[in-house]
Order: C-alpha cells, then structure tokens, then sequence
C-alpha cells in the first residue's frame, strides 16, 4: 500500500472507533429498514457512458479544488445537467467531506449516491447504508483479500452497490478472483506518487471479461475523452475536480454528458 494511502487509511480507522463509540452500529441497524433505494449499478448500465458527477472540496493531489458552495446547489447542477449518479466525498481529514454532505445530497435530489471513502471496517458499511447510500467504493490496493470479501458480502447484505477499484492488472484479478465484481472502477491515478495516466483505463479493460459493468476514474474533462470512452464499451466515468472548479456547474456537467447538444424543446 502507497504511504498516502495508508496514512488514510490509518486516521480513517481511528475516526471510525471514534464514531462507533458514539453511535453503535446496533442503532444504525435499527435505521436500514425505512431505505428507499435508488439503483447504483443499474444507473450506470443505461447506453451511452454515463457520468458520476462527484462532490469533492478537496484532495491530497489537488489541495483546495472548491471550498465554498451548498452541496445541494452543487448536486442539484449535477443532476439537471443529466449526470446519472453521485459520488459523494464523505472522508474529512484529507478531502473536507461528511456523513453530513452525503444526507445532504440525497434530500436535494433524486440520484443515486456513491459514498467515496476509505471503507475498511464493516461500521462504515451499515452507517453508509443508514446515512442514505446506494453503494460504496472498496479500493483493492487499501485492503487484505479477505476483507475485500468481507466487505463486499456486507454491502451486498444490506442492498448496498459496491464499486471495486482497481489500478493494475494484479488488482483487477483480484477484485475477479475474490469477489467477482460486478462493478469495476479503473481509476488513473497512482495513489502512490498521484500520476493520472488515462490511458490506464484502455489498458486495464482488455482484461476484464463481458459482463461487468466498468468505471473509468480520475483525469477526465473533456466530451472527446467521453466519447472515445463510449467507443471502447467503458459504462461509466467519474469526474470530480474538473466539474468541481467549473464556475456553470450545470452548463459544465451538461457538455460532458453531451445533452448541450440536444435538440431545443418545442
Ligand atoms: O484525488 C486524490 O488526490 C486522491 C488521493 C488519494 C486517494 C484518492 C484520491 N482521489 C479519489 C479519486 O479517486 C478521485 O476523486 C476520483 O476518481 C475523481 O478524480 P478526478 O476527476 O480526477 O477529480
């Protein structure tokens, strides 16, 4: 594991003692039966590559990307601008997100939500699914492949999507071997040194069989990268920080999903 991710993920298992100490998992159980879903997965097998729009303040990478604004503006521009998901940075030491960002997000529109975070202890499984989550990222390089699958079979328990990314070919066999992933997220960045290769994501998808759905993370912000995605039969692509400084959020998600093209309404 990269040094950033595991400084990550060491301060992530301490915020997560910490909260479920305050709210033991017991009571965020007691919360699961009243979810109404809204499918993750199914959202990003519609024809055509669609767009998970993500909310992010912050990165390790990047430092200050977009510190002001409401969320709900923010998700709400994602949505009229036909983004298909969100992906909703909930860690807060290294990217300024909340539990209370992702709550916030779902009230304010009607997408399906990823939770964007350093998942490596069932607690944050149940409290994802009791926050209002429709799925949430397992990053192979940040876990043991037996709590990958344990992990995985947990959200799975609880109706939670799970989006399983991948860097490398030894990751990708094993996000198949271990847990046969449905849905596979190629993210360009190296989390070791932060180099986005996006030619990662052309690389890595000769390997993975029919069938999956596949994600392309990280670098994109253009419509002709979008469009060469959807020529090499990629589902989904996840973009944060070019959407996140656009100054028209709505205008800016609306040219990635192609739909400033469409035909004016008479
Ligand atoms: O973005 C970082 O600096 C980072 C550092 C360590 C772990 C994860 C990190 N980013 C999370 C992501 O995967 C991206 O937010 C996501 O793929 C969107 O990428 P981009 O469109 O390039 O903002």
């Amino acid at each position: 594991m990269s040094s950033v991710l595991e400084r990550i993920v060491e301060t992530t298992r301490e915020d997560v003692k910490r909260r479920s100490k305050q709210t033991p998992a017991s009571q965020l159980e007691a919360l699961l039966g009243d979810r109404d879903d809204r499918p993750f997965s199914e959202a990003l097998s519609r024809p055509g590559v669609s767009l998970i729009a993500e909310h992010k303040r912050r990165s390790p990478s990047a430092g200050a990307i977009r510190e002001g604004g409401e969320i709900t503006d923010i998700v709400r521009a994602y949505e009229a601008g036909g983004a298909s998901a969100l992906s909703i940075l909930t860690e807060e030491r290294h990217f300024g997100g909340s539990l209370d960002d992702l709550r916030a997000a779902r009230a304010a529109c009607g997408l399906p939500i990823l939770r964007k975070d350093f998942v490596v202890d069932p607690y944050q499984v149940v409290e994802s699914a009791a926050a209002g989550a429709d799925a949430i990222l397992l990053i192979v390089a940040a876990l043991e492949p037996k709590w990958l699958k344990r992990l995985y079979d947990e959200a799975r328990g609880v109706d939670l999507d799970v989006l399983v990314e991948v860097h490398d070919e030894e990751e990708l066999e094993c996000a198949l071997e271990v847990v046969d992933a449905d849905v596979i997220g190629i993210n360009n960045r190296d989390l070791g040194d932060f180099t986005v290769d996006i030619q990662r994501t052309f690389e890595l998808l000769s390997d993975v069989p029919a069938g999956k759905t596949v994600v392309a993370e990280s670098g994109f912000h253009t419509r002709e990268q979008i469009e060469e995605l959807e020529r090499v039969g990629i589902d989904a692509v996840l973009i944060g920080e070019a959407l996140m400084r656009s100054e028209d959020l709505e205008a800016a998600t609306r040219v990635l999903t192609g739909t400033d093209l469409d035909e004016p309404e008479r």
